[in-house]
């Protein structure tokens, strides 16, 4: 693999899933792959999950890792063209990103939208200059419109926790206070169409995702209809597509508690982190037998090394 944007970038993906749970059992059995190899995490916005699991999956797979939060501690990035720089900005990306590229073997780019042009995000400017700059194998650390490495932990824990061949998998939208990017519902549900599942979103009017990324999804407005016996219940809020960006209030009962869970016995909630408690989701839940983030943000190590993995094979 030379590049991981999407789960377009995958040419098997029941393959990948084997060999991210593969890695869980025998973390470092591929250590020669990555020796004397470097890895280098950009990140232009923050990050928990993605850095520490990036960083260690690297690690597992012996290489060398560097870590540079861009937005903190480089300088001051010019991302358009044809533009005099006399203003804030002192390196552009062609000169940033190509240097990067010499020290590097692998490049993770972090690059969240700006949430204000919906073409300009959903171009993935950013995200496809470091690819063209670069000139190294990139893998997305979650870009404008995807977070396929946490697509892809996501379809681990699935794998991993499922009780049923074919389990019933629902994306609810949740409340939250200010907007935040389609990138990981987009991605969740883009994977899920491809998985062996039985996939349906539910969210607010006003709320509906693109729909290159909804294809096959059943598609409701009717939460509790939704979550009905239910065997995965992924969380997580979003701004909308149209108009882009916005955000809407009055949709505050639609936070899962214990007793909307009623009608989903044995559903696992997922969520990818951050969550803010008792906004998004409930702590009753968080804290309950139901649970399943900690166990999902785990195998983000296992997805990103499976990810590493293939790169280097190729390298
Ligand atoms: N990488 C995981 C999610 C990142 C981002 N969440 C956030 O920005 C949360 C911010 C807040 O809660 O203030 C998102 O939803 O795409
Ligand atoms: N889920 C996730 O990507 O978390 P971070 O933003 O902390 O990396």
């Amino acid at each position: 693999m030379k590049l991981f944007s999407s789960v377009n970038d995958v040419k098997d993906v029941p393959a990948l899933v084997a060999e991210a749970l593969q890695l869980k059992k025998d973390p470092f059995a591929f250590q020669h792959l990555g020796k004397n190899k470097t890895l280098s995490l950009v990140f232009l916005n923050p990050s928990l999950r993605t850095r520490m699991s990036t960083q260690k999956a690297g690690a597992n797979l012996g290489m060398n890792v560097i870590v540079l939060n861009i937005d903190k501690e480089g300088w001051a990035l010019e991302l358009r063209d044809g533009v005099i720089m006399n203003g804030t900005t002192v390196e552009h990306i062609r000169e940033a990103a190509g240097v990067m590229g010499e020290y590097s073997d692998i490049i993770g780019v972090r690059s969240f939208p700006g949430l204000k042009d919906r073409d300009e995000d959903y171009s993935e400017t950013i995200f496809n200059k470091f690819v063209e700059f670069c000139k190294v194998p990139v893998v997305s650390l979650e870009s404008a419109t995807r977070h396929p490495l946490q697509s892809l932990a996501d379809l681990v824990t699935i794998e991993e926790l499922k009780t049923v061949s074919r389990p019933k998998v629902v994306l609810t939208w949740a409340p939250h206070i200010k907007p935040l990017p389609q990138a990981v519902p987009n991605s969740f549900a883009e994977w899920m169409c491809k998985a062996d599942v039985d996939f349906t979103i539910a969210h607010p009017a006003g709320y509906g995702l693109c729909a290159d990324f909804t294809n096959s999804a059943i598609i409701t407005h009717n939460q509790d209809e939704a979550i009905k016996d239910a065997d995965f219940i992924y969380v997580k809020n979003w701004s909308a597509y149209e108009p882009y960006g916005a955000i809407t209030g009055g949709n505050e009962d639609w936070m899962l508690n214990n007793d909307k869970l009623k009608i989903a016995p044995k559903a696992k909630i997922m969520h990818c982190l951050p969550v803010r408690r008792d906004l998004e989701l409930s702590s009753e839940i968080l804290d309950g037998p139901q649970s399943v983030v900690i166990h999902e943000a785990g195998n983000r190590v296992w997805a990103a090394q499976a990810v590493l993995k293939q790169m280097l094979e190729v390298l």
